[in-house]
């Protein structure tokens, strides 16, 4: 028996998560972490106090304490200033990522940590494991359409030792029934999507709040100019729709395949393997973080370039400290600056990094 602090959104997940833990006989208390209060009119609608609502109440149900605890400052700090620096600066950043790390197993465990509890458990679909030498593994979720592990690539041991993931183990339509089971009154709560704080906000609406538009040239390949864009923060790359230069014919696309940004440039081309820039073999992934063993030599990995992409074939190459140079097997379409790419060998994670550059 351990003292578990659940991190308890108010979704359904969470809310199985700190059932089974209770049913498990650990001494349980659930923390709602609030992140984000929209009060300089900027567009967002979290729906935090429904959440709250509905954590309390899944609470209530278990006869377990429920905690309120104020992160409003370090997810500012953590996670919004992030985001908005790395569109600033022209790459993709991956917040619900940096969440994990720098929130959920950051500042949400040494809370939990500090106030005696032993470990921290959320409702995401990765298995946890004890390797002989005594270290905790992340492994990919038992529902191969909901595993979540990609996006805890980033977290280090000592984070993943104070883990736990009690719905890791199950398919979402078990999770369900035993939300059912338990009569938890968020057993019918529709999943929630992407961030939190965006809500239903389109990120570009958002984040014209904070990053001025920076109109310039939309180019070919060659350098015709095609068009004007709005600000190089607002396209990624491989984007299809919304660059706002015509198709010339059924079948031939425009895509973002660069940036350019000395010039103030968006450079299209055809979503073709030939169009440089688009496709990638090797790169550079820097901000290494590793759960269980350190990248001191070459290997071969599994990498996932993206949360809903295929695990492929690579080798990785230690560089200096903290990078490592990918070659994939197969080209890559779109691999973006900033992006992250999370190392597996099967279906155990290794860790990940940041994509830095492409070669
Ligand atoms: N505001 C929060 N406070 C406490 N824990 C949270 C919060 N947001 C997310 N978590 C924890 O992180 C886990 C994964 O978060 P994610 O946003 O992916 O939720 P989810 O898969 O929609 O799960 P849920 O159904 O529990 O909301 C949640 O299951 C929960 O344990």
């Amino acid at each position: 028996m351990a003292k578990v602090l659940v991190g308890l959104s108010g979704g359904v997940d969470s809310a199985v998560a700190a059932a089974l833990m209770v049913e498990q006989g650990h001494e349980v208390a659930a923390g709602y972490m609030k992140n984000w209060v929209n009060d300089e009119g900027i567009p967002g609608d979290c729906p935090w106090e429904q959440d709250i609502e509905d954590g309390r109440a899944v609470a209530k149900s278990l006869g377990i304490e429920f905690r309120v605890i104020d992160l409003i400052d370090s997810y500012k700090d953590r996670i919004v200033d992030y985001l908005v620096e790395g569109y600033r600066s022209g790459i993709t950043p991956n917040p619900d990522v940096w969440c994990n790390r720098e929130m959920k197993f950051g500042v949400f465990l040494d809370y939990a940590l500090s106030q005696g509890f032993e470990h921290v458990a959320t409702g995401h679909y990765a298995r946890h494991r004890i390797l002989p030498s005594g270290q905790a593994a992340i492994l990919r979720g038992a529902d191969p359409n909901k595993d979540q592990s990609y996006f805890l690539s980033l977290m280090t041991q000592q984070q993943a030792a104070h883990a736990l993931f009690p719905t890791g183990e199950m398919l979402k339509p078990e999770v369900r029934e035993v939300a059912r089971r338990f009569n938890l009154p968020v057993a019918e709560k529709k999943d929630s999507q992407g961030i939190c704080f965006l809500g239903q906000v389109k990120m570009s609406d958002f984040l014209r709040h904070y990053v001025a538009d920076t109109p310039g040239e939309i180019v070919d390949l060659s350098g015709k100019v095609l068009g004007e864009h709005r600000g190089l923060h607002l396209y990624t790359l491989g984007q299809r729709k919304g660059h706002g230069v015509a198709s010339p014919r059924d079948g031939m696309a425009y895509v973002v395949v660069g940036k350019n940004p000395s010039k103030n440039q968006l450079i299209v081309g055809w979503d073709d393997p030939e169009s440089a820039g688009l496709y990638i073999t090797s790169c550079v992934v820097g901000t290494i973080s590793t759960l269980n063993e350190p990248f001191d030599k070459k290997r071969p990995v599994e990498a996932q370039p993206r949360y809903r992409a295929k695990a492929e074939s690579a080798v990785l190459e230690p560089l200096e400290e903290g990078r490592v140079r990918l070659k994939f097997q197969r080209p890559q379409r779109a691999i973006a600056p900033g992006q992250i790419c999370a190392f597996y060998d099967g279906g155990r994670l290794l860790g990940g990094g940041v994509f830095e550059s492409t070669e």
